[in-house]
């Protein structure tokens, strides 16, 4: 494919999922099959897609001083400058008069001259002034905000909550990738022979502190690999594992996972049980479900029973303290996989926090019922924000004296995180610059 037909793609492909409102994840993936994107372009393709998403408000900043804003600019032709702009500061690989050129050829190809005129003169005119200087926002935020490219809004609830460093940390970790972890089936392959295996294969490993099952992967397309497509490894991110983890299950205990789907979780549980005693997981739909038990399958775990079903209303279906642990792996804004899924950070509204809270509230105080005296309740989120984590915490704990913070929560965390900053009154929130994990958190709550 050429160069300037794969621009064209990426184009309507940022336009789709700024009008779709996100899934770029998903829509990347659809796209590279679906066109028969070659290998080699995957990666360049996937970085400028990211790249611009990611850069949108610091790359409209930027191009702000050169483009006349009063004009309305067609989404494509808006999109054309975002990913050319990006190419041209972000990635240092390709020579802007390249860039430009691209540009222009696009412009033509799917607009008219005068558009592939004012796309060139744009382009020019910032490649010869350079780029406005972030130096020159006013006030801490704000500049935090567009050289990161977070909505303010999110930048001072931020500050408010954890102070400007962590802050600033935070939002410059949301730029860069993350680490890529694996968990091993242990039931499969000890987590030294995938080691080795991967080694061989040319991949760099090693093992994580967050879980035994854990190991970081550096370069290499873990997705091709024999052990991922015969089921002997599974992706996750640490800061997920370690909610496994901490849910200190036994081999023939009853589980329940309230909210499980796409499955990650719920089958770590039952490698921990060693596919021994019985595992529900429910999630909203039909579908959900289905997508628990095919990722249950691929690992041969045969102890989880997925069924759709609205944690809200499980008192329906299983009577009051029958598990030994519960996890409520609750719905979210995911401010915390911003690095994954970069169209988060400019869909989600402050509106969409206390939604979020009331149904997690919600969820909590329909599920925890079920859990039997003695047993234990994980609350986790993939989010970092204190009305979701520790709020929804302590309001629980407030209206439910039968229930209290497990106390051996913090002193068995893994060494190096009791370490950290990261832990808090209620439970523990990762930040995602600690340790290049998603942002997350997760607290431990028992039946006294
Ligand atoms: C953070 S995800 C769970 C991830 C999962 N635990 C894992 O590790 O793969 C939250 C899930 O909750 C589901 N969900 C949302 N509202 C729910 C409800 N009322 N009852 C059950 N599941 C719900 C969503 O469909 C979503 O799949």
């Amino acid at each position: 494919m050429e160069n300037v037909q794969i621009r064209e793609v990426i184009v309507e492909l940022l336009v789709r999922i700024e009008q779709d409102s996100g899934f770029s994840h998903l829509l990347i993936d659809h796209e590279i099959k679906s066109k028969n994107i070659p290998p080699k372009d995957e990666a360049l393709m996937t970085e400028i897609v990211y790249g611009t998403i990611q850069r949108k408000l610091t790359l409209d900043y930027y191009l702000e001083g050169f483009v006349n804003t009063k004009k309305t600019l067609k989404p494509w032709v808006r999109m054309l400058l975002r990913m050319s702009v990006y190419q041209m500061h972000f990635l240092d690989r390709i020579p802007a008069h390249a860039i430009i050129h691209e540009a222009v050829e696009i412009a033509k190809h799917r607009g008219h001259k005068g558009i592939a005129s004012f796309v060139n003169g744009v382009l020019r005119n910032m490649q010869r002034k350079g780029v406005p200087d972030l130096e020159a926002i006013e006030g801490q935020a704000e500049r935090l905000a567009v050289e990161t490219s977070h909505p303010e809004w999110l930048v001072k609830r931020w500050i408010n909550m954890y102070g400007y460093d962590i802050t600033s940390g935070m939002c410059r970790a949301n730029l860069e990738r993350k680490l890529l972890s694996i968990r091993v089936q242990p039931l499969k392959i000890t987590r030294q022979a995938a080691m080795d295996e991967l080694r061989e294969l040319g991949f760099e490993t090693r093992m994580s502190d967050f879980s035994s099952q854990g190991i970081i992967v550096g370069r290499g397309n873990i997705l091709r690999s024999r052990l991922f497509n015969e089921g002997y490894v599974t992706i996750q991110d640490q800061s997920s594992m370690l909610v496994t983890e901490m849910l200190h299950v036994e081999p023939g205990m009853t589980v329940l996972d309230a909210c499980s789907a796409p499955g990650g979780k719920v089958t770590h549980t039952a490698e921990k049980m060693q596919n021994e005693g019985s595992i529900f997981a429910y999630d909203l739909h039909a579908k959900k479900a289905q997508q628990i038990q095919e990722k249950a399958a691929a690992l041969d775990l045969t102890i989880i029973n997925a069924k759709a079903g609205d944690a809200r209303k499980l008192q329906q279906k299983h009577e009051k303290e029958s598990f030994d642990r519960i996890l409520i792996d609750a719905p979210c804004t995911g401010f915390g996989v911003i690095r994954g899924k970069p169209d988060i950070k400019y869909n989600k509204k402050e509106d969409d926090i206390a939604r979020l809270a009331s149904i997690q509230t919600d969820i909590l105080n329909h599920v925890a019922p079920l859990l039997k005296k003695g047993g234990l309740l994980i609350y986790s989120t993939c989010t970092v924000d204190k009305t979701e984590n520790d709020g929804v915490t302590e309001t629980f704990l407030e209206q439910h004296p039968d229930f209290a913070l497990d106390s051996t929560f913090f002193d068995q965390l893994p060494s190096v995180i009791q370490q950290s900053p990261d832990c808090s009154e209620f439970g523990l929130q990762l930040f995602p610059q600690t340790f290049s994990t998603d942002g997350f958190f997760l607290t431990r709550i028992k039946r006294v």
